[in-house]
């Protein structure tokens, strides 16, 4: 079963189609990366899948079901810088969200396991760097044992430690069989964590397949380069 499936998906805003008849299957509990250039809709996309956006039109299945509120629970979803406290601790915050949700506390030690925040649970979120904020952010995403997670450019302005931390992340998360869906507009962000992708232009489906899929003449870059031209003239 597909833990999404999105068909003909359009989104208008003000008349300017930001989705228009987009189409993605992300098997159940792969790491699925959403590619596409500043733009693209990716955004919009997964902000339709955590019910922030009301799409125009198109479907959005969520491990086979349409998506309704009552489902939403199933989906965790990172879209925006995370708001965070600086003069809190990480326990502090995913206390705060586990009380407002209801999820027990014995949870807490899990998520910061999975995220890999355990040896600094204590210390002020001040200290921390910005790819420690973000994975506190999925931590919090991760309390109510979500089985699908989006996250928006996990990887934007990090550094190498911490693009590499990010990854092991994303990659325990799969471990666990949380689906993960990933957003970027860098095909080395995604092509190193994961093993399925789609690619969106001006809110279509260019591509969608296993990442070798992508390449011309065993060159990955080039292939995604020569899509994105292609599907962009296609556009205009
Ligand atoms: N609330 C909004 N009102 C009007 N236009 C919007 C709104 N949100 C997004 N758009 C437009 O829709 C298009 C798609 O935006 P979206 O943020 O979904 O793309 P993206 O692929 O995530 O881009 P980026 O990589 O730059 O974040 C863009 O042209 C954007 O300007």
């Amino acid at each position: 079963m597909a833990a999404l499936e999105i068909r003909d998906l359009h989104k208008h805003y003000d008349g300017f189609r930001a989705l228009d008849g987009a189409n993605l299957t992300v098997p159940e509990g792969s790491l699925y990366g959403l590619l596409g250039p500043n733009g693209a809709g990716k955004t919009t996309l997964m902000k339709s899948v955590a019910g922030l956006r009301r799409p125009n039109s198109g479907r959005i299945h969520l491990f086979g079901r349409p998506l309704e509120r009552r489902l939403l629970t199933q989906v965790g979803a990172l879209l925006e810088s995370p708001g965070l406290w600086a003069h809190l601790d990480a326990v502090a915050h995913l206390r705060i969200h586990a009380r407002l949700r209801g999820v027990p506390q014995r949870r807490i030690d899990e998520v910061l396991e999975l995220v890999k925040l355990t040896e600094v649970r204590s210390r002020k979120v001040a200290k921390y760097s910005l790819g420690m904020r973000w994975r506190l952010g999925i931590a919090i995403a991760l309390l109510g044992r979500p089985r699908l997670v989006v996250l928006d450019e996990p990887m934007n302005g990090l550094d190498p430690v911490g693009i590499r931390d990010m990854r092991a992340t994303l990659r325990s998360l799969a471990e666990t069989g949380t689906t993960v869906m990933i957003s970027s507009h860098q095909l080395a962000e995604v092509s190193q964590v994961c093993d399925q992708v789609g690619v969106l232009v001006a809110g279509r489906t260019a591509y969608e397949g296993p990442l070798h899929g992508l390449a011309v003449d065993g060159d990955l870059e080039e292939g995604f380069f020569r899509l994105l031209e292609q599907a962009g003239s296609d556009v205009r």
